[in-house]
Protein backbone atom coordinates (compact mmCIF):
# COMPACT_ATOMS: atom_id res chain seq x y z
CA UNK A 1 0.00 0.00 0.00
CA UNK A 2 2.92 2.11 0.94
CA UNK A 3 4.11 2.25 -3.19
CA UNK A 4 0.75 4.43 -3.67
CA UNK A 5 0.89 7.02 -0.94
CA UNK A 6 3.10 9.12 -3.50
CA UNK A 7 0.06 8.55 -6.35
CA UNK A 8 -2.42 9.50 -3.85
CA UNK A 9 -0.88 12.84 -2.89
CA UNK A 10 -0.32 13.73 -6.09
CA UNK A 11 -4.10 12.18 -6.97
CA UNK A 12 -5.11 14.74 -3.81
CA UNK A 13 -3.61 17.83 -5.23
CA UNK A 14 -6.87 17.79 -7.06
CA UNK A 15 -8.98 18.42 -4.33
CA UNK A 16 -11.63 20.04 -5.66
CA UNK A 17 -12.08 17.82 -8.50
CA UNK A 18 -11.79 14.57 -6.78
CA UNK A 19 -14.32 15.86 -3.87
CA UNK A 20 -16.68 17.01 -6.79
CA UNK A 21 -16.40 13.07 -8.37
CA UNK A 22 -17.69 11.39 -5.39
CA UNK A 23 -20.41 14.06 -5.08
CA UNK A 24 -21.68 13.41 -8.06
CA UNK A 25 -20.84 9.62 -8.12
CA UNK A 26 -22.73 9.13 -4.97
CA UNK A 27 -25.89 11.33 -6.39
CA UNK A 28 -26.02 8.89 -9.50
CA UNK A 29 -25.74 6.34 -7.48
CA UNK A 30 -28.01 7.17 -5.38
CA UNK A 31 -30.37 8.77 -7.98
CA UNK A 32 -30.49 5.73 -9.78
CA UNK A 33 -31.46 3.48 -6.87
CA UNK A 34 -34.30 6.50 -6.66
CA UNK A 35 -35.46 5.57 -9.91
CA UNK A 36 -36.22 2.01 -9.81
CA UNK A 37 -37.44 2.42 -5.82
CA UNK A 38 -39.96 4.82 -7.11
CA UNK A 39 -40.85 2.83 -10.52
CA UNK A 40 -41.45 -0.35 -8.19
CA UNK A 41 -43.32 2.18 -5.54
CA UNK A 42 -45.27 3.06 -8.48
CA UNK A 43 -45.88 0.07 -10.47
CA UNK A 44 -47.35 -1.38 -6.63
CA UNK A 45 -49.60 1.79 -6.22
CA UNK A 46 -50.80 1.57 -9.24
CA UNK A 47 -51.96 -1.99 -8.80
CA UNK A 48 -53.33 -1.55 -5.45
CA UNK A 49 -54.89 1.95 -5.28
CA UNK A 50 -55.10 3.54 -9.08
CA UNK A 51 -54.81 7.00 -6.68
CA UNK A 52 -54.08 9.60 -10.05
CA UNK A 53 -52.55 12.31 -7.80
CA UNK A 54 -50.03 9.73 -6.69
CA UNK A 55 -49.52 8.67 -9.42
CA UNK A 56 -48.66 11.79 -11.39
CA UNK A 57 -46.58 12.92 -8.44
CA UNK A 58 -44.73 9.57 -8.75
CA UNK A 59 -44.35 9.88 -12.07
CA UNK A 60 -42.57 13.82 -12.06
CA UNK A 61 -40.33 12.14 -9.70
CA UNK A 62 -38.89 9.24 -11.89
CA UNK A 63 -38.14 11.67 -14.74
CA UNK A 64 -36.57 13.98 -11.98
CA UNK A 65 -34.12 11.04 -10.72
CA UNK A 66 -33.58 9.76 -14.26
CA UNK A 67 -32.63 13.03 -15.00
CA UNK A 68 -30.59 13.62 -12.19
CA UNK A 69 -28.89 10.19 -12.28
CA UNK A 70 -27.92 11.30 -16.36
CA UNK A 71 -26.50 14.70 -15.19
CA UNK A 72 -24.59 13.38 -11.64
CA UNK A 73 -22.95 10.59 -13.99
CA UNK A 74 -22.05 13.05 -16.42
CA UNK A 75 -20.37 15.37 -13.80
CA UNK A 76 -19.12 12.16 -12.09
CA UNK A 77 -16.94 11.33 -15.14
CA UNK A 78 -16.39 15.11 -16.13
CA UNK A 79 -14.68 15.61 -12.76
CA UNK A 80 -13.01 11.92 -12.02
CA UNK A 81 -11.27 12.43 -15.32
CA UNK A 82 -10.28 15.76 -15.36
CA UNK A 83 -8.72 15.20 -11.60
CA UNK A 84 -7.22 11.66 -13.45
CA UNK A 85 -5.29 13.85 -16.42
CA UNK A 86 -3.91 16.65 -13.96
CA UNK A 87 -2.78 13.80 -11.90
CA UNK A 88 -1.03 12.19 -14.83
CA UNK A 89 0.33 15.18 -16.06
CA UNK A 90 1.56 16.29 -12.01
CA UNK A 91 2.81 12.60 -11.48
CA UNK A 92 4.75 12.61 -15.52
CA UNK A 93 6.44 16.23 -14.20
CA UNK A 94 7.71 14.69 -10.67
CA UNK A 95 8.70 11.34 -12.17
CA UNK A 96 10.56 12.90 -14.67
CA UNK A 97 12.15 15.43 -12.51
CA UNK A 98 13.26 12.62 -10.39
CA UNK A 99 14.62 10.68 -13.19
CA UNK A 100 16.62 12.95 -15.01
CA UNK A 101 19.58 12.83 -12.61
CA UNK A 102 20.05 9.66 -12.90
CA UNK A 103 19.73 9.14 -16.51
CA UNK A 104 24.02 8.60 -17.55
CA UNK A 105 23.39 5.61 -15.07
CA UNK A 106 20.20 4.53 -16.17
CA UNK A 107 21.54 3.46 -19.21
CA UNK A 108 23.72 0.94 -18.17
CA UNK A 109 21.25 -0.73 -16.12
CA UNK A 110 18.21 -1.38 -18.19
CA UNK A 111 17.41 -1.98 -22.11
CA UNK A 112 16.11 1.34 -23.46
CA UNK A 113 12.97 -0.18 -25.12
CA UNK A 114 12.20 -1.92 -21.81
CA UNK A 115 12.88 1.54 -19.86
CA UNK A 116 10.53 3.44 -21.86
CA UNK A 117 7.74 0.74 -22.33
CA UNK A 118 7.86 0.46 -18.22
CA UNK A 119 7.87 3.43 -17.92
CA UNK A 120 5.13 4.64 -20.42
CA UNK A 121 2.65 1.42 -19.29
CA UNK A 122 3.20 2.53 -15.97
CA UNK A 123 1.94 5.62 -15.95
CA UNK A 124 -0.34 4.55 -18.22
CA UNK A 125 -1.87 1.95 -15.52
CA UNK A 126 -2.00 4.91 -13.11
CA UNK A 127 -4.79 6.51 -14.79
CA UNK A 128 -6.73 3.78 -13.56
CA UNK A 129 -6.07 4.52 -9.60
CA UNK A 130 -8.41 7.39 -9.34
CA UNK A 131 -11.08 5.87 -11.48
CA UNK A 132 -11.12 2.27 -10.73
CA UNK A 133 -9.46 1.92 -7.65
CA UNK A 134 -9.80 4.76 -5.31
CA UNK A 135 -13.05 6.48 -5.32
CA UNK A 136 -15.37 3.79 -6.69
CA UNK A 137 -15.31 2.03 -3.26
CA UNK A 138 -15.74 5.36 -1.49
CA UNK A 139 -18.66 5.91 -3.19
CA UNK A 140 -20.22 2.67 -3.56
CA UNK A 141 -19.92 2.73 0.42
CA UNK A 142 -21.85 6.05 0.77
CA UNK A 143 -24.46 4.71 -2.09
CA UNK A 144 -25.22 1.59 -0.22
CA UNK A 145 -25.12 3.33 3.12
CA UNK A 146 -27.68 5.92 2.04
CA UNK A 147 -29.85 3.23 0.70
CA UNK A 148 -29.08 1.11 3.88
CA UNK A 149 -30.88 3.69 6.03
CA UNK A 150 -33.92 4.14 3.83
CA UNK A 151 -34.93 0.27 3.66
CA UNK A 152 -34.25 -0.20 7.57
CA UNK A 153 -37.70 2.18 7.83
CA UNK A 154 -39.59 -0.25 5.61
CA UNK A 155 -37.70 -3.51 6.61
CA UNK A 156 -34.77 -4.04 8.78
CA UNK A 157 -34.26 -7.60 7.19
CA UNK A 158 -34.13 -6.09 3.67
CA UNK A 159 -31.41 -3.69 5.33
CA UNK A 160 -29.44 -6.75 6.68
CA UNK A 161 -29.42 -8.07 3.22
CA UNK A 162 -28.74 -5.20 1.37
CA UNK A 163 -25.31 -4.79 3.96
CA UNK A 164 -24.27 -8.44 3.88
CA UNK A 165 -24.38 -8.25 0.13
CA UNK A 166 -22.37 -5.20 0.37
CA UNK A 167 -20.19 -6.99 2.09
CA UNK A 168 -19.18 -9.78 -0.22
CA UNK A 169 -19.46 -7.19 -3.24
CA UNK A 170 -17.76 -5.05 -2.42
CA UNK A 171 -14.83 -6.22 0.32
CA UNK A 172 -15.19 -10.30 -0.01
CA UNK A 173 -14.94 -10.63 -3.96
CA UNK A 174 -12.67 -7.94 -4.88
CA UNK A 175 -10.34 -8.90 -1.75
CA UNK A 176 -10.49 -12.25 -2.89
CA UNK A 177 -9.55 -12.14 -6.56
CA UNK A 178 -7.01 -9.33 -5.76
CA UNK A 179 -5.37 -12.02 -3.84
CA UNK A 180 -5.51 -14.47 -6.52
CA UNK A 181 -3.92 -11.73 -8.93
CA UNK A 182 -1.04 -11.19 -6.41
CA UNK A 183 -0.46 -15.23 -5.42
CA UNK A 184 -0.77 -15.37 -9.38
CA UNK A 185 1.60 -13.13 -10.31
CA UNK A 186 0.87 -12.76 -13.95
CA UNK A 187 3.61 -10.33 -15.16
CA UNK A 188 1.73 -8.69 -18.13
CA UNK A 189 3.77 -5.86 -17.84
CA UNK A 190 7.05 -7.40 -17.75
CA UNK A 191 5.92 -9.28 -20.60
CA UNK A 192 5.39 -6.24 -22.40
CA UNK A 193 8.57 -4.40 -21.56
CA UNK A 194 10.79 -7.66 -22.65
CA UNK A 195 9.03 -7.58 -25.82
CA UNK A 196 9.28 -4.07 -26.36
CA UNK A 197 12.91 -4.43 -25.80
CA UNK A 198 13.28 -7.55 -28.24
CA UNK A 199 11.70 -5.04 -31.11
CA UNK A 200 13.43 -2.17 -30.30
CA UNK A 201 16.78 -4.53 -30.57
CA UNK A 202 15.31 -6.21 -33.60
CA UNK A 203 14.49 -2.75 -35.76
CA UNK A 204 17.88 -1.32 -34.63
CA UNK A 205 19.74 -4.98 -35.69
CA UNK A 206 17.80 -5.50 -38.24
CA UNK A 207 20.63 -4.80 -40.71
CA UNK A 208 23.27 -7.13 -38.78
CA UNK A 209 21.12 -10.15 -38.05
CA UNK A 210 20.34 -10.19 -41.81
CA UNK A 211 23.79 -10.18 -42.65
CA UNK A 212 24.48 -12.73 -40.02
CA UNK A 213 21.75 -14.73 -40.89
CA UNK A 214 19.97 -14.39 -37.30
CA UNK A 215 17.04 -13.10 -38.59
CA UNK A 216 14.89 -16.39 -38.50
CA UNK A 217 16.00 -16.95 -34.53
CA UNK A 218 15.27 -13.45 -33.76
CA UNK A 219 11.81 -13.81 -35.32
CA UNK A 220 11.30 -16.91 -33.67
CA UNK A 221 11.96 -14.84 -30.22
CA UNK A 222 10.00 -12.39 -30.78
CA UNK A 223 6.97 -14.23 -31.67
CA UNK A 224 7.29 -16.48 -28.37
CA UNK A 225 7.20 -13.20 -26.55
CA UNK A 226 3.97 -11.91 -28.61
CA UNK A 227 2.27 -15.47 -27.37
CA UNK A 228 3.54 -15.17 -23.71
CA UNK A 229 2.05 -11.12 -23.60
CA UNK A 230 -1.13 -12.42 -25.29
CA UNK A 231 -1.07 -15.48 -23.27
CA UNK A 232 -1.10 -12.99 -19.81
CA UNK A 233 -3.59 -10.67 -21.43
CA UNK A 234 -5.82 -13.18 -21.84
CA UNK A 235 -5.53 -14.35 -18.09
CA UNK A 236 -5.90 -10.86 -16.89
CA UNK A 237 -9.58 -10.73 -19.03
CA UNK A 238 -10.48 -13.93 -17.89
CA UNK A 239 -10.03 -13.06 -14.28
CA UNK A 240 -12.06 -9.93 -14.40
CA UNK A 241 -15.05 -11.69 -16.56
CA UNK A 242 -14.90 -14.33 -13.02
CA UNK A 243 -14.85 -11.49 -10.93
CA UNK A 244 -17.74 -10.10 -12.45
CA UNK A 245 -19.87 -12.78 -12.66
CA UNK A 246 -18.83 -13.86 -8.82
CA UNK A 247 -20.49 -10.45 -7.86
CA UNK A 248 -23.61 -10.26 -10.77
CA UNK A 249 -24.27 -13.57 -8.92
CA UNK A 250 -24.08 -12.56 -5.38
CA UNK A 251 -26.17 -9.72 -6.59
CA UNK A 252 -28.87 -12.01 -8.09
CA UNK A 253 -29.21 -13.76 -5.21
CA UNK A 254 -29.83 -11.08 -2.59
CA UNK A 255 -32.51 -9.75 -4.66
CA UNK A 256 -33.58 -12.88 -4.96
CA UNK A 257 -33.51 -13.39 -0.89
CA UNK A 258 -34.96 -9.96 -0.23
CA UNK A 259 -37.82 -10.58 -2.99
CA UNK A 260 -38.77 -14.47 -0.70
CA UNK A 261 -38.00 -12.70 2.83
CA UNK A 262 -40.21 -9.90 1.80
CA UNK A 263 -43.11 -11.87 0.71
CA UNK A 264 -43.16 -14.10 3.60
CA UNK A 265 -43.22 -11.05 6.13
CA UNK A 266 -45.83 -9.43 3.81
CA UNK A 267 -47.48 -12.82 4.02
CA UNK A 268 -46.89 -12.68 7.84
CA UNK A 269 -48.38 -9.12 8.31
CA UNK A 270 -45.28 -7.87 8.88
CA UNK A 271 -44.50 -5.66 6.11
CA UNK A 272 -46.98 -3.55 4.16
CA UNK A 273 -46.97 -5.34 0.56
CA UNK A 274 -46.78 -1.84 -1.71
CA UNK A 275 -43.39 -1.61 -0.65
CA UNK A 276 -42.64 -5.02 -1.92
CA UNK A 277 -41.69 -4.40 -5.46
CA UNK A 278 -40.12 -1.03 -4.35
CA UNK A 279 -37.44 -3.30 -2.37
CA UNK A 280 -36.65 -5.57 -4.86
CA UNK A 281 -36.06 -2.69 -7.32
CA UNK A 282 -33.95 -1.09 -5.05
CA UNK A 283 -31.59 -3.96 -4.69
CA UNK A 284 -31.48 -4.64 -8.33
CA UNK A 285 -30.43 -0.65 -8.68
CA UNK A 286 -28.00 -0.42 -5.86
CA UNK A 287 -25.95 -3.52 -7.16
CA UNK A 288 -26.26 -2.12 -10.45
CA UNK A 289 -23.44 0.41 -8.89
CA UNK A 290 -21.15 -2.50 -8.01
CA UNK A 291 -20.65 -3.08 -11.30
CA UNK A 292 -16.38 -1.14 -11.14
CA UNK A 293 -15.71 -3.63 -8.27
CA UNK A 294 -15.65 -6.18 -10.61
CA UNK A 295 -12.70 -4.37 -12.36
CA UNK A 296 -11.29 -3.56 -8.72
CA UNK A 297 -9.09 -6.23 -8.34
CA UNK A 298 -6.90 -6.27 -11.34
CA UNK A 299 -6.78 -2.22 -11.20
CA UNK A 300 -5.82 -2.56 -7.44
CA UNK A 301 -2.87 -4.60 -7.90
CA UNK A 302 -1.59 -3.08 -11.49
CA UNK A 303 -1.51 0.50 -9.54
CA UNK A 304 0.35 -0.88 -6.79
CA UNK A 305 2.61 -2.92 -9.26
CA UNK A 306 2.82 -0.24 -11.74
CA UNK A 307 4.23 2.47 -8.67
CA UNK A 308 6.65 0.18 -7.17
CA UNK A 309 8.05 -0.14 -10.84
CA UNK A 310 8.34 3.12 -11.04
CA UNK A 311 9.79 4.03 -7.59
CA UNK A 312 12.63 1.27 -8.08
CA UNK A 313 13.49 2.93 -11.67
CA UNK A 314 14.29 6.17 -9.42
CA UNK A 315 15.15 4.71 -6.03
CA UNK A 316 18.91 5.71 -5.98
CA UNK A 317 19.11 9.24 -4.85
CA UNK A 318 19.89 11.51 -6.51
CA UNK A 319 23.80 13.41 -6.56
CA UNK A 320 22.88 16.22 -4.20
CA UNK A 321 24.54 19.12 -5.84
CA UNK A 322 24.71 22.82 -5.44
CA UNK A 323 23.20 25.63 -7.56
CA UNK A 324 26.02 28.36 -8.50
CA UNK A 325 26.59 29.13 -11.56
CA UNK A 326 30.05 28.73 -13.05
CA UNK A 327 31.84 32.18 -13.98
CA UNK A 328 32.12 33.29 -17.37
CA UNK A 329 35.21 33.61 -19.01
CA UNK A 330 38.30 31.23 -19.66
CA UNK A 331 37.81 28.73 -16.99
CA UNK A 332 40.56 26.46 -15.63
CA UNK A 333 39.25 22.41 -14.77
CA UNK A 334 40.99 20.24 -12.57
CA UNK A 335 40.69 16.65 -11.77
CA UNK A 336 41.79 15.69 -8.41
CA UNK A 337 42.57 11.78 -7.53
CA UNK A 338 39.76 11.06 -9.82
CA UNK A 339 38.34 7.25 -10.36
CA UNK A 340 34.92 6.14 -11.83
CA UNK A 341 33.65 2.49 -12.03
CA UNK A 342 30.67 1.57 -14.10
CA UNK A 343 27.93 -0.03 -12.22
CA UNK A 344 27.88 -3.83 -12.29
CA UNK A 345 31.63 -3.30 -13.29
CA UNK A 346 34.30 -4.89 -10.70
CA UNK A 347 37.19 -2.51 -12.53
CA UNK A 348 38.06 1.39 -12.30
CA UNK A 349 37.29 2.48 -15.81
CA UNK A 350 39.25 5.86 -14.47
CA UNK A 351 42.09 5.38 -11.96
CA UNK A 352 43.61 8.41 -9.41
CA UNK A 353 43.78 10.98 -12.05
CA UNK A 354 45.62 14.34 -11.07
CA UNK A 355 45.78 16.62 -13.74
CA UNK A 356 45.14 20.46 -14.10
CA UNK A 357 43.79 21.79 -17.77
CA UNK A 358 44.73 25.65 -17.01
CA UNK A 359 42.72 28.48 -18.72
CA UNK A 360 43.03 28.63 -22.16
CA UNK A 361 44.80 25.60 -22.40
CA UNK A 362 44.78 22.87 -25.31
CA UNK A 363 45.31 19.54 -23.80
CA UNK A 364 45.33 15.78 -26.05
CA UNK A 365 44.10 12.84 -24.17
CA UNK A 366 45.37 9.69 -25.81
CA UNK A 367 46.36 6.37 -25.31
CA UNK A 368 45.15 2.73 -26.59
CA UNK A 369 41.49 1.81 -27.47
CA UNK A 370 39.59 1.34 -23.53
CA UNK A 371 42.45 3.49 -21.95
CA UNK A 372 39.26 5.33 -20.24
CA UNK A 373 39.83 8.55 -22.49
CA UNK A 374 35.82 9.00 -23.14
CA UNK A 375 35.29 7.82 -19.89
CA UNK A 376 37.68 10.36 -18.27
CA UNK A 377 36.16 13.24 -20.65
CA UNK A 378 32.35 11.84 -18.98
CA UNK A 379 33.21 12.66 -15.99
CA UNK A 380 35.12 16.25 -16.60
CA UNK A 381 31.53 17.48 -18.36
CA UNK A 382 30.04 15.89 -15.23
CA UNK A 383 27.61 13.17 -17.09
CA UNK A 384 29.01 10.56 -14.97
CA UNK A 385 30.09 11.24 -11.29
CA UNK A 386 33.37 11.25 -9.89
CA UNK A 387 33.48 8.12 -7.56
CA UNK A 388 36.83 8.95 -5.91
CA UNK A 389 38.32 12.19 -5.86
CA UNK A 390 36.54 15.53 -7.59
CA UNK A 391 36.48 18.01 -10.60
CA UNK A 392 37.05 21.75 -9.46
CA UNK A 393 36.27 24.46 -12.18
CA UNK A 394 38.55 27.36 -11.08
CA UNK A 395 39.30 25.72 -8.12
CA UNK A 396 35.88 25.14 -6.61
CA UNK A 397 34.65 21.64 -6.71
CA UNK A 398 31.90 20.42 -9.44
CA UNK A 399 29.12 19.57 -6.80
CA UNK A 400 28.77 23.31 -5.86
CA UNK A 401 27.45 23.78 -9.50
CA UNK A 402 24.44 22.44 -10.76
CA UNK A 403 24.82 20.18 -14.13
CA UNK A 404 22.73 22.66 -16.27
CA UNK A 405 25.31 25.55 -14.87
CA UNK A 406 28.33 23.49 -16.09
CA UNK A 407 26.93 22.51 -19.44
CA UNK A 408 25.89 25.57 -20.23
CA UNK A 409 29.43 26.74 -19.90
CA UNK A 410 31.02 23.40 -22.13
CA UNK A 411 30.64 22.52 -26.18
CA UNK A 412 30.83 19.23 -26.60
CA UNK A 413 31.35 17.40 -29.98
CA UNK A 414 31.58 13.63 -29.38
CA UNK A 415 31.95 10.93 -31.97
CA UNK A 416 28.26 9.88 -32.27
CA UNK A 417 26.03 13.06 -32.34
CA UNK A 418 22.08 13.23 -32.40
CA UNK A 419 20.35 14.84 -35.10
CA UNK A 420 16.47 15.30 -35.36
CA UNK A 421 14.80 15.20 -38.03
CA UNK A 422 14.15 18.47 -39.68
CA UNK A 423 16.83 20.70 -41.56
CA UNK A 424 20.22 21.85 -41.16
CA UNK A 425 18.63 25.33 -39.99
CA UNK A 426 16.54 23.62 -37.22
CA UNK A 427 19.88 21.00 -36.09
CA UNK A 428 22.28 24.19 -35.43
CA UNK A 429 19.26 26.56 -34.09
CA UNK A 430 19.56 23.66 -31.08
CA UNK A 431 22.70 24.94 -29.79
CA UNK A 432 21.29 28.72 -30.23
CA UNK A 433 17.60 29.31 -30.95
CA UNK A 434 18.41 33.23 -31.63
CA UNK A 435 21.19 32.31 -34.10
CA UNK A 436 20.59 33.94 -37.58
CA UNK A 437 21.27 32.21 -41.12
CA UNK A 438 24.29 34.52 -41.69
CA UNK A 439 25.98 33.20 -38.01
CA UNK A 440 25.07 29.46 -39.18
CA UNK A 441 26.15 29.79 -42.59
CA UNK A 442 29.43 31.07 -41.27
CA UNK A 443 29.56 28.19 -38.87
CA UNK A 444 29.39 25.69 -41.41
CA UNK A 445 31.98 27.04 -43.75
CA UNK A 446 34.45 26.44 -40.66
CA UNK A 447 33.40 22.84 -40.79
CA UNK A 448 34.24 22.97 -44.59
CA UNK A 449 30.43 22.40 -45.00
CA UNK A 450 29.84 25.99 -47.00
CA UNK A 451 28.48 24.03 -50.18
CA UNK A 452 24.99 23.35 -47.55
CA UNK A 453 22.20 25.05 -47.97
CA UNK A 454 20.18 25.40 -44.02
CA UNK A 455 17.32 24.72 -45.65
CA UNK A 456 18.74 21.14 -46.35
CA UNK A 457 16.45 18.40 -45.14
CA UNK A 458 18.13 16.38 -42.24
CA UNK A 459 16.24 12.66 -41.51
CA UNK A 460 16.25 11.39 -38.38
CA UNK A 461 19.48 10.83 -36.87
CA UNK A 462 21.12 12.29 -39.71
CA UNK A 463 21.10 9.03 -41.86
CA UNK A 464 21.03 11.10 -45.31
CA UNK A 465 24.49 12.84 -43.92
CA UNK A 466 27.75 10.75 -43.88
CA UNK A 467 29.70 10.44 -40.79
CA UNK A 468 32.65 12.45 -41.15
CA UNK A 469 29.43 15.16 -42.78
CA UNK A 470 27.57 14.46 -39.59
CA UNK A 471 30.87 15.45 -37.56
CA UNK A 472 31.32 18.75 -39.00
CA UNK A 473 27.94 19.27 -38.49
CA UNK A 474 28.02 18.76 -34.60
CA UNK A 475 31.01 21.19 -34.50
CA UNK A 476 29.33 23.93 -36.56
CA UNK A 477 26.20 23.60 -33.40
CA UNK A 478 28.91 23.53 -31.09
CA UNK A 479 30.66 26.73 -32.91
CA UNK A 480 27.28 28.37 -32.31
CA UNK A 481 27.11 27.78 -28.52
CA UNK A 482 29.81 29.91 -27.35
CA UNK A 483 30.67 28.26 -24.05
CA UNK A 484 33.75 28.55 -22.73
CA UNK A 485 35.37 24.90 -22.48
CA UNK A 486 35.58 22.39 -25.64
CA UNK A 487 35.26 18.97 -25.07
CA UNK A 488 35.86 17.05 -28.11
CA UNK A 489 35.84 13.12 -28.18
CA UNK A 490 37.20 12.43 -31.49
CA UNK A 491 35.09 14.78 -32.89
CA UNK A 492 37.06 14.48 -36.81
CA UNK A 493 37.37 10.22 -36.53
CA UNK A 494 35.32 9.92 -39.86
CA UNK A 495 36.59 12.81 -41.42
CA UNK A 496 39.81 12.71 -43.90
CA UNK A 497 42.99 13.82 -42.25
CA UNK A 498 43.81 17.23 -44.11
CA UNK A 499 39.97 18.44 -43.54
CA UNK A 500 40.32 16.97 -39.72
CA UNK A 501 43.49 19.21 -39.06
CA UNK A 502 42.69 22.31 -40.77
CA UNK A 503 38.98 22.19 -38.49
CA UNK A 504 41.58 22.08 -35.68
CA UNK A 505 43.61 24.68 -36.62
CA UNK A 506 40.39 26.99 -37.34
CA UNK A 507 38.83 26.15 -34.09
CA UNK A 508 42.31 26.69 -31.86
CA UNK A 509 43.07 29.74 -34.10
CA UNK A 510 39.33 31.43 -33.56
CA UNK A 511 39.16 30.62 -29.74
CA UNK A 512 42.87 31.68 -28.35
CA UNK A 513 40.93 32.00 -24.83
CA UNK A 514 39.41 28.98 -24.44
CA UNK A 515 40.19 25.60 -23.04
CA UNK A 516 39.99 22.94 -25.05
CA UNK A 517 40.21 19.23 -23.85
CA UNK A 518 40.28 16.63 -27.60
CA UNK A 519 40.49 13.32 -27.26
CA UNK A 520 42.52 11.87 -29.79
CA UNK A 521 43.55 8.26 -31.59
CA UNK A 522 46.06 10.50 -33.99
CA UNK A 523 48.88 11.25 -33.35
CA UNK A 524 49.29 13.84 -35.90
CA UNK A 525 49.24 17.48 -35.26
CA UNK A 526 49.71 17.07 -31.73
CA UNK A 527 53.01 19.84 -31.75
CA UNK A 528 50.55 22.36 -31.27
CA UNK A 529 49.24 20.97 -27.86
CA UNK A 530 50.22 22.97 -24.65
CA UNK A 531 49.94 19.53 -22.94
CA UNK A 532 49.52 15.87 -24.08
CA UNK A 533 48.00 13.42 -21.25
CA UNK A 534 48.41 9.40 -21.78
CA UNK A 535 46.49 7.01 -20.30
CA UNK A 536 46.69 3.41 -20.19
CA UNK A 537 44.39 1.10 -18.18
CA UNK A 538 42.43 4.22 -16.73
CA UNK A 539 45.70 5.48 -15.03
CA UNK A 540 47.61 8.47 -16.65
CA UNK A 541 50.84 7.34 -16.95
CA UNK A 542 52.58 10.62 -18.82
CA UNK A 543 52.12 13.91 -19.85
CA UNK A 544 53.41 16.71 -20.63
CA UNK A 545 53.88 18.71 -23.76
CA UNK A 546 54.79 16.64 -27.24
CA UNK A 547 58.40 18.52 -27.34
CA UNK A 548 58.75 17.00 -23.35
CA UNK A 549 57.50 13.50 -24.02
CA UNK A 550 59.33 13.19 -27.00
CA UNK A 551 62.22 13.99 -25.13
CA UNK A 552 61.45 11.63 -22.04
CA UNK A 553 61.34 8.97 -24.50
CA UNK A 554 58.78 7.03 -22.76
CA UNK A 555 55.24 5.61 -23.84
CA UNK A 556 54.21 8.53 -26.02
CA UNK A 557 57.51 8.33 -28.28
CA UNK A 558 57.15 5.03 -28.26
CA UNK A 559 53.38 5.37 -29.79
CA UNK A 560 54.93 7.78 -32.82
CA UNK A 561 57.61 5.49 -33.54
CA UNK A 562 55.45 2.93 -33.97
CA UNK A 563 53.53 5.31 -35.91
CA UNK A 564 56.34 6.45 -37.82
CA UNK A 565 57.19 2.89 -39.38
CA UNK A 566 53.65 2.19 -40.13
CA UNK A 567 53.78 5.47 -42.34
CA UNK A 568 57.14 4.64 -43.57
N1 LIG B 1 28.77 1.82 -20.23
C1 LIG B 1 29.78 1.08 -19.84
N2 LIG B 1 29.60 0.10 -18.95
C2 LIG B 1 30.61 -0.66 -18.52
N3 LIG B 1 31.89 -0.50 -18.93
C3 LIG B 1 32.16 0.46 -19.81
C4 LIG B 1 31.12 1.30 -20.33
N4 LIG B 1 31.67 2.17 -21.20
C5 LIG B 1 33.00 1.88 -21.23
N5 LIG B 1 33.28 0.87 -20.40
C6 LIG B 1 34.62 0.28 -20.15
O1 LIG B 1 35.43 1.28 -19.58
C7 LIG B 1 36.74 1.21 -20.10
C8 LIG B 1 37.13 2.57 -20.68
O2 LIG B 1 36.29 2.86 -21.78
P1 LIG B 1 36.42 4.20 -22.61
O3 LIG B 1 35.29 4.25 -23.55
O4 LIG B 1 36.60 5.32 -21.66
O5 LIG B 1 37.79 3.96 -23.39
P2 LIG B 1 38.43 4.84 -24.55
O6 LIG B 1 39.86 4.99 -24.16
O7 LIG B 1 37.66 6.07 -24.77
O8 LIG B 1 38.28 3.85 -25.77
P3 LIG B 1 38.16 4.17 -27.35
O9 LIG B 1 39.47 4.82 -27.74
O10 LIG B 1 38.02 2.83 -27.94
O11 LIG B 1 36.98 5.06 -27.54
C9 LIG B 1 36.75 0.11 -21.14
O12 LIG B 1 37.31 -1.03 -20.54
C10 LIG B 1 35.29 -0.12 -21.43
O13 LIG B 1 35.05 -1.48 -21.70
Amino acid sequence: MNELVQVLKLTLHEKRDVALAIIFGVLAGLASVALLASSGYLISKAALTGQLTVLIVIGACLKLFGLGSAVSRYSERLFSHRATFTMLGNLRVSFFERLSPLAPELYSKYRSGDLLARIIGDVESLQNFLLRVFYPPIVLLLVFTGTILFTLYFSIYTAILLAVGYLLTAVVVPAYFAWRKRRRNWRTRESRGALSAEAAEFLYGFRDLKVYRQLAGKEQQLAELVESYNEEQRNEGKEEVYSQSANGFIALLISLAILASGAYFTAAGELEGLYLAMLVMISLGVFENMAPMAAFPAHFEESRKAAVRLDSVVAEKPREKGSDELPEGPLTISAKNVGYMFPNEQRLAVEDITIDFPAGSKTAIVGPSGSGKSTLLAVLMDILPARDGQVLFNGVSAEEFSQENIWRSLNVVLQENHFFQGTLRSNLQIADPSANDKQMTAALERVELGRFSLAMEVEEKGQNLSGGERQRLAIARALLKKGDIWMLDEPVSSVDSETGQLIYERLFDDHPDKTFIVVSHDLTGLEKMDQIIVLENGRLIENGSYDELMRSKGYFYGLKEIEQQVMA
